[in-house]
């Protein structure tokens, strides 16, 4: 008999940055006012590779209970017997470290997107993950939308036919003059030595397009890697600004497009005027995904049978208005919540599979664009005293 008592997960949040701040708010959203009823999340401790009083400030500024315990170090958080999974929201070059951190002391992750720098760091983390038997989570929020769901169901459902083509775009109109970017060189989406660039941080979004339509929906024995053709310019840091990818996936002679910019804007005006960010093609007709790929909030169906009409269907995040905040990254932490409330290690959502496969096309895409990045956040070895760990920078 299914029980009336919410399973409850205890998270623990390694950094206190800008996703940090909103996944966390989110964790302290009322579930109800979502419409969620069987799990619930406890925010029980934070750290900081800064100081305590850092991670103590955030605890204040997400208003979260006075009981929720402030740390100094990303290694006294993971030692916390109280903390059920760990939440890794620091820059992708220090996820791998992160995550191994986490998982050896043994604890449950959901790790930031991109997973890490490279395939051989996402294959170690899950070789890791799956030898002490935790759970394991890529936070690519957009795939646990209620938007994405309905997409999903329509390809699955032979709404469009066979899906042949998906074209996504996740650009955000920095360019400057004199060549330059509009973010300083040391920020994080264009500093090398943080893992910048627009594929890792922005493509990894058009490619979860890619692959939500033309990849996940396909029966298990039918998946397959895609063919990779990329063009990359690259910014003066070394970090990629302009990345577009085809991929072709042969077996279903279907095609992928994945273009992002740290340059041109996918939304220029942000106002839906200059159309859909994702179009999915199929024979019998094609989605166009309106908004930008990270948190889109309509979908147009036009099928043969509705004779080009489209069939407009809006979505919007819920709020809980007693704290006046609602992000959409609660989704995903209530499927992390009920995988370790059923004992599941990995979601079914985004299997660890299907990361690594991501993972690898962001390695060729990056091998064919001349794209690296220095030793200390591409390496697989794991090393607890490494500075991505200790925070001395
Ligand atoms: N899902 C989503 O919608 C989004 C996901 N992201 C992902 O989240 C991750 C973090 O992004 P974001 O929050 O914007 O980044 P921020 O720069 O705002 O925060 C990163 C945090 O990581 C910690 N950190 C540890 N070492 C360093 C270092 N050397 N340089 C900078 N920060 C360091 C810091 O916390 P402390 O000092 O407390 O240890 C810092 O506050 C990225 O992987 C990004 O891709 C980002 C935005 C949106
Ligand atoms: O994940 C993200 O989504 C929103 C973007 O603004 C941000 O750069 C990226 O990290």
């Amino acid at each position: 008999m299914a029980s009336s008592t919410p399973y409850t997960v205890r998270w623990g949040i390694l950094a206190t940055g800008w996703i940090a701040e909103t996944f966390t708010k989110d964790l302290l959203t009322n579930p109800a006012s979502r419409d969620v009823h069987d799990v619930r999340h406890e925010v029980v401790a934070v750290s900081s590779s800064s100081s305590k009083d850092r991670a103590a400030d955030f605890i204040k500024q997400v208003n979260a209970p006075s009981t929720t315990k402030a740390y100094g170090s990303y290694h006294e958080l993971v030692a916390d017997p109280d903390v059920d999974i760990i939440y890794v929201a620091t820059p992708h070059s220090h996820h791998f470290q992160n995550a191994m951190l986490a998982l050896t002391a043994g604890k449950n992750v959901l790790c930031e997107k991109s997973l890490t720098v490279t395939a051989a760091q996402t294959r170690k983390l899950i070789e890791t993950a799956r030898s002490k038997n935790l759970f394991f989570m890529e936070a690519v929020w957009t795939r646990y939308f209620p938007l994405s769901i309905k997409v999903r169901e329509l390809i699955t459902s032979g709404a469009l036919g066979n899906v042949y083509r998906t074209i996504a775009d996740l650009s955000v109109g920095r360019d400057a003059p004199e060549g330059k970017i509009d973010f300083p060189d040391s920020n994080r989406m264009v500093n090398a030595d943080l893992a910048g660039g627009a594929l890792l941080d922005l493509g990894i979004y058009a490619l979860t397009w890619v692959f939500q339509s033309l990849y996940h929906t396909q029966p298990e024995e039918e998946k397959e890697a895609p063919n990779v053709i990329a063009a990359v310019n690259k910014y003066h840091t070394g970090a990629d600004e302009t990345t577009s990818i085809i991929l072709q996936f042969p077996k279903h002679k279907s095609h992928g497009i994945a273009l992002t910019s740290l340059r041109v804007a996918s939304e220029p005006d942000n106002k839906d005027t200059a159309g859909a960010s994702i179009r999915i093609q199929g024979g019998l007709g094609e989605i166009q995904v309106v908004g930008p790929a990270y948190r889109p909030h309509q979908l147009r169906i036009i099928t043969k049978e509705s004779d080009g009409k489209a069939e407009v269907i809006d979505f919007t995040i819920p709020k809980d208005k007693e704290r006046d905040w609602g992000h959409g990254m609660f989704w995903e932490a209530d499927e992390a919540a009920r995988c370790l409330r059923d004992g599941q290690k990995q979601s079914k959502t985004l299997p660890w599979s299907e990361s690594i496969v991501i993972m690898e096309v962001m390695d060729e895409t990056l091998r064919q664009g001349g794209v690296t990045y220095p030793e200390v956040i591409s390496t697989d070895v794991f090393d607890p005293q490494s500075p991505l760990n200790t925070g001395k920078r």
